[in-house]
């Protein structure tokens, strides 16, 4: 039987200065005493290079689909390797809606980030719209199909299933529905690609201590990608914990 990576995801979104690389540190000396689980930050770009060597693992929040050229703003997969990432977010909900990604350009960046050597975490999840009109699971299963690539591996792919109505609101679903959808989830990977249910399936969407035991303790929950309580090492480090011991 597979071992499925659990990993402890913060993305910081566009949070954090070189003041607040002490909470890196902080965070990263509880991850590097739990060997069980992965500990990641992913940075803004600008701390990628400046949080190397304090054991934890980086990676960068999105990236073109091309290696380089003439992308104002931009960054590549190839720069971010440079900082020192081995991970990139890609098709957070927040890319999608603010600079209009669709699926399609989901899975080139993903195949992007593999070119580069990047692991992509890849981004799902319905609307509070979606979910009220009972269209998760549909919504979900095209949004793999559109945005994960044909050769998804455990070793170049995470999966991370984030309702946009649970992100940064303080709503999560209850806790079972948040194993039904993961085993849907899971069920629907390997429906489309090659082994795709021994990849990674983190939850995400306002995970914090007093929630992160139950949901880490689901079957189908390989950890969390968790946002505004991974900005403090007070509070990102009972998160990490709590996936240690589940
Ligand atoms: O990428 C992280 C998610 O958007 C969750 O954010 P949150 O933990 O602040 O709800």
């Amino acid at each position: 039987m597979t071992t499925r990576t659990r990993i402890a995801a913060g993305n910081w979104k566009m949070n954090g200065t070189a003041a607040d690389l002490a909470e890196v540190e902080a965070i990263a000396a509880t991850g590097a005493r739990t060997s069980e689980v992965v500990t990641l930050l992913c940075l803004p770009a600008t701390l990628i290079d400046r949080a190397r060597g304090y054991g934890v693992s980086l990676g960068g929040q999105t990236l073109h689909a091309a290696t380089s050229g003439a992308h104002t703003g931009d960054i590549s997969g190839q720069m971010l390797v440079d900082a020192g990432a081995t991970y990139v977010i890609v098709g957070h909900s927040e890319r999608r809606t603010d600079h209009g990604e669709s699926d399609a350009d989901i899975c080139a960046q993903a195949e992007a980030a593999w070119a580069a050597g990047l692991t992509a975490v890849i981004c799902i999840g319905e609307t509070e719209a979606q979910y009220r009109a009972g269209e998760t699971l549909d919504v979900l299963r095209g949004q793999i199909e559109g945005s994960v690539p044909q050769g998804a591996t455990p070793g170049n792919t995470v999966i991370a299933y984030e309702p946009v109505w649970a992100i940064g609101t303080g709503l999560t679903p209850e806790v079972p529905e948040i194993q039904s959808v993961h085993a849907e989830v899971r069920a629907a990977l390997g429906a489309h690609v090659h082994g795709g249910e021994t990849l990674s399936v983190l939850y995400g969407g306002s995970v914090k201590a007093a929630n992160a035991v139950g949901i880490f303790a689901l079957d189908d929950v390989d950890g969390g990608l968790v946002g505004g309580a991974s900005l403090k090492a007070a509070d990102f480090v009972p998160v990490i914990e709590a996936l240690a011991a589940g």
